[in-house]
């Protein structure tokens, strides 16, 4: 990894340790738990994304509901268009049935778990996973090397509260294996609202495998060599549901040139596919639409600009993850994305609530890596063959504790 290419961020999130400059504070959190994890981003033009005026804005590659659900329906036009090698890398479904209330009803619940009593919150943490059950705030650090204070996550498995009960794996994949924690007394809707929202985000995820693994077959690629994405993510106990609640910045701190990457830092998510919601954006406790139009998710695209995407605020969005660009040999592609603050004056005291659900394999998921991958290349066996624990254990070592 070349450190001068990595794009330098106020928030650089997940992999980066602090020998490649990345200042990461906890290798492990967001390396196995949700698998969102997060690959620092190379890229040639951080001066010019640091001081030029705001990109360009893209709409997602749209697919009714009632399309995506008929499993014979053709739509490997649409999946190449937003997933393919040209594509952004990020495809919205509209018109899910029972989607609007179900966002509406955990967002709103973020500022709440976000600003519960300090001892509650921290009966809420798990170190032992790494922070990846549970809540989290202030425990990644940024690429000063200071702690990431800048968004607070609450993280479970929104399908299996105890995914084993094998003290072996427990202990092996704490992140994956650990139990669920939550707030049953302070906040005991959290549970249902994660729950219900993380289900139905699977279940679309699901469709979406679906017609994923179909265009992917007519590109010549054959069935997978292991399972189909839709049986990858369908036979998993490692889903991850993140709530994450982006607290309002402080004028004085957004000095740096308005960086898109103010919230989030640069990342690709590392598992098969992420759903995410479109945020919700309360000033003062009122429901506001987003006050910035330069605020909200950007991507850089494979022609190396950076653009913010667009949805609907009622369509669910899915990014691929690199695991599945890897298995589909390319023909789907995994995107680096993160997220800009708003910075104009009526900004202030706005905050940012949304949900992401990383779908990933089953850690004893067979993958079978092609002979050239575009990520981790060293990673793997001569046979090609590890499983998914294996492979994210090795990826944890490779970044935090430099041996492969
Ligand atoms: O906040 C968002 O919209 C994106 C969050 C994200 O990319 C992540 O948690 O991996
Ligand atoms: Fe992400």
């Amino acid at each position: 990894m070349e450190i001068g290419l990595l794009v330098r961020t106020q928030t650089q999130p997940g992999w980066a340790p602090t020998t490649r400059g990345g200042g990461r504070r906890r290798p492990l959190a967001l390396a196995l738990g949700r698998l969102s994890s997060r690959r620092p981003v190379r890229c040639r033009c951080l001066a010019a994304m640091q001081t030029s005026p705001p990109p360009p804005s893209v709409r997602t590659v749209s697919i009714p509901f009632s399309d995506l659900k008929e499993r014979d329906r053709d739509l490997s036009g649409k999946i190449e268009e937003g997933l393919g090698p040209n594509g952004l890398g990020i495809i919205s479904i509209a018109d899910v049935p029972g989607f609007p209330v179900l966002r509406k009803t955990l967002l709103r619940l973020a500022p709440k778990v976000a600003n519960l009593p300090e001892d509650v919150k921290k009966e809420l943490e798990d170190p032992d996973s790494r922070f990846n059950f549970g809540w989290s705030h202030g425990k990644e650090k940024l690429e000063s090397g200071k702690l990431d204070t800048f968004k607070g996550s609450f993280y479970a498995n929104p399908i299996l509260d105890a995914p084993t009960t094998d003290d072996v794996l427990v202990r092996r994949y704490p992140s994956y294996c650990r139990t669920n924690i939550w707030p049953a007394s302070h906040l005991p809707e959290l549970e249902i609202a994660f729950k219900a929202l993380g289900k139905l985000m699977l279940e679309v995820g699901l469709m979406l495998a679906h017609h994923c693994d179909r265009y992917v077959m007519q590109q010549g690629v054959g069935p997978y060599d292991g399972e189909s994405l839709e049986q990858t993510i369908a036979s998993s106990r490692c889903h991850k549901g993140r709530l994450l609640y982006y607290y309002p910045q402080q004028f004085s701190k957004q000095e740096e040139g308005g960086s898109v990457s103010s919230w989030c830092g640069w990342h690709t998510d590392h598992g098969s596919l992420t759903g995410l919601t479109c945020a919700l954006f309360t000033k003062n406790s009122m429901e506001i639409p987003c006050p910035d139009s330069a605020a909200g998710l950007y991507i850089r695209t494979r022609d190396d600009k950076v653009v913010k995407v667009t949805f609907e605020e009622n369509e669910l969005a899915y990014q691929v993850g690199e695991t599945t660009e890897i298995l589909s040999r390319g023909r789907l592609c995994a995107t680096p994305h993160c997220v800009k603050a708003p910075s104009s004056e009526n900004a202030s005291n706005v905050d940012r609530s949304t949900f992401a659900m990383f779908m990933q394999p089953d850690w004893d998921e067979k993958l079978k890596f092609p002979s050239e991958i575009p990520y981790h290349q060293e990673l793997i066996p001569p046979n090609g063959t590890l499983t998914f624990g294996e492979y994210s254990e090795r990826l944890v070592n490779k970044y935090y504790q430099g041996k492969t």
